[in-house]
């Protein structure tokens, strides 16, 4: 992928994002508006030209899964209608490489709102932790909005184009059996950050983008850790 156009880009911002993802909650300006069991789900409300645009940012700790596994699922278009619940329609535009591909997605109208469409790149990647030397079991997936040629620029008219930034960091923690046992998935734990800036691309009622996103949120990390899970369960622990 290294010789594709878009690597600069993905680079950059795939580092960008993992930069932004670390980064706490602490820091006052996030507001925590969701919890359920381990994940708590965090904003900040914000407006760009009169638009929603309320950074998110999401803690979850899952038990029995790799972050690998995590990501993967999350990066893989073969299982997305499994999870994704807010989407219509979803096409692979272009396979980059293994770990790129470029997505169109058609989401579902949020009434009164006019439907929107997604188009961006997702890229995975295993990273490498500056901090913690022996921790090579850091997953990412950034998804960043681009232009594509046989996507048209506006869908002739037919939805609204959103503008988005997404990364999903996963770190596998391992809880090393006593006996020098093999380890199982009763030893795994996946500590999840997701973050997402979505601007809508129009305009589109503040209230409404705020309830939709506030519905919406907690509802797609929960569905989509528990499917992860439901998938890995009876299978071997891929890290
Ligand atoms: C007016 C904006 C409509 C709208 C456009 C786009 C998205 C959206 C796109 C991508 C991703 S993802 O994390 O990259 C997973 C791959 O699909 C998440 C969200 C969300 C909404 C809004 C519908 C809301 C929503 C919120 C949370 C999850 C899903 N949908």
């Amino acid at each position: 992928a290294q010789s594709h156009v878009l690597w600069p880009e993905i680079d950059r911002i795939t580092a960008e994002q993992l930069h932004y993802a670390r980064q706490g909650v602490g820091e006052g300006v996030w507001e925590l508006f969701a919890e359920d069991g381990e994940m708590r789900m965090y904003k900040r409300e914000e407006e760009v030209n009169g638009l929603v645009v309320d950074p998110l940012k999401a803690v979850h700790t899952v038990k029995g899964v790799t972050g690998f596994e995590m990501c993967h699922y999350f990066f893989s278009p073969d299982y997305r209608l499994d999870w994704e619940t807010t989407i219509e329609q979803m096409k692979v535009l272009e396979k980059v490489s293994d770990d790129t591909m470029i997505f169109l997605q058609i989401h579902k109208r949020v009434w009164p709102a006019s439907q929107r469409d997604a188009l961006f790149w997702s890229h995975l990647r295993q990273v490498p932790d500056s901090r913690d030397p022996d921790a090579q079991n850091i997953w990412i997936v950034c998804n960043h909005s681009t232009e594509h040629h046989s996507a048209p620029e506006k869908s002739n008219g037919k939805y609204i184009r959103v503008f988005l930034t997404v990364a999903l960091v996963c770190q596998t923690m391992i809880e090393p059996p006593k006996n020098g046992a093999q380890i199982t998935r009763d030893d795994l734990t996946c500590k999840i950050t997701y973050c997402s800036v979505v601007n809508p691309g129009g305009w589109a009622p503040a209230s409404v983008l705020r309830a939709v996103y506030k519905r919406e949120y907690p509802k797609f990390l929960k569905k989509f850790t528990h499917y992860v899970y439901d998938q890995c369960k009876n299978k071997p622990i891929r890290f």
